[in-house]
């Protein structure tokens, strides 16, 4: 799986795009974190990368096939995204919420197979949430929320996993946990997973590769420039 951007711009309004003209290629294998100041436009990038904000302009490849030429279903066995909001269903188990994971392939009232319901239990290890399991979604805390959150993308079993700020409510040993397990998933599974984050030094250690939005436009970033910035913050 490659996506590929081409002189994409992204944004609310033609006339004012809230990042233009990005080219970038993302590969299946790494883990790639997004990073850059509130408000600067990471969440809108990842919302366009999803097919759910049309772009403005450029091309948005996945596997060299427009995503606008793909079917809402398709879209959905391809790219799985985790997003900051609260999930808007009430009175469902942790285990429900996880297997909705799977209605791209059951259907979103259809019954779990066994092997749905492997998937399932093979996410709720992943990301070691076994305690929550029975619980209603609306009792949780922020952090375990996200939690299963991110184990509902799991399920999904999508080649393409979009987060963002996945480790935003995590204390830190969750927060460290967390960028482990998705780099273990795009390096042993063989997904594409970019994520939005201000967990800088998380990122530089755990990612394969670094995107910072700065001043409208993205650009790849090295683990030392990263570094060199967070000091830079530390030392002012
Ligand atoms: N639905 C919308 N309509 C118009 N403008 C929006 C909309 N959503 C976000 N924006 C604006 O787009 C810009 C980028 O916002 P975005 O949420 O992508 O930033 P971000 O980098 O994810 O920020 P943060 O780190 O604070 O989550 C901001 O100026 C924001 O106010």
């Amino acid at each position: 799986m490659v996506i590929h951007l081409s002189h994409l711009s992204v944004g609310y309004s033609p006339s004012h795009p809230v990042i233009s003209d990005i080219d970038l290629e993302l590969k299946s294998g790494q883990l790639s974190c997004l990073i850059g100041e509130n408000g600067i436009g990471k969440s809108t990038l990842l919302k366009t990368l999803t097919g759910f904000l049309p772009k403005l302009k450029g091309s948005l490849l996945f596997d060299n096939r427009d995503i606008a030429s793909f079917s809402q279903r398709e879209l959905a066995r391809m790219v799985s995204i985790v997003l900051t909001q609260k999930p808007d269903v009430q009175n469902l188990s942790v285990e429900e919420i996880i297997g909705l994971g799977r209605s791209p392939y059951t259907g979103f009232f259809g019954r779990l197979r066994i092997e749905d319901r492997m998937v399932v239990n093979d996410a709720i290890a992943t990301m070691g949430i076994e305690k929550l399991r029975g619980r209603m979604i609306q009792t949780l805390s922020d952090g375990e929320r996200q939690k299963v959150m991110i184990a509902k993308a799991i399920a999904q079993e999508t080649p393409i996993i979009l987060l963002d700020e996945p480790t935003a409510f995590l204390d830190f040993p969750s927060k460290a946990e967390t960028f482990q397990s998705l780099q273990r998933m795009a390096h042993e599974r063989d997904k594409l997973i970019l994520l939005s984050t201000h967990d800088l030094e998380l990122a530089v250690r755990f990612a394969d590769g670094l995107l910072e939005v700065k001043n409208g436009t993205l650009q790849a970033v090295s683990v030392t420039e990263v570094k060199a910035s967070i000091n830079a913050i530390i030392d002012s």
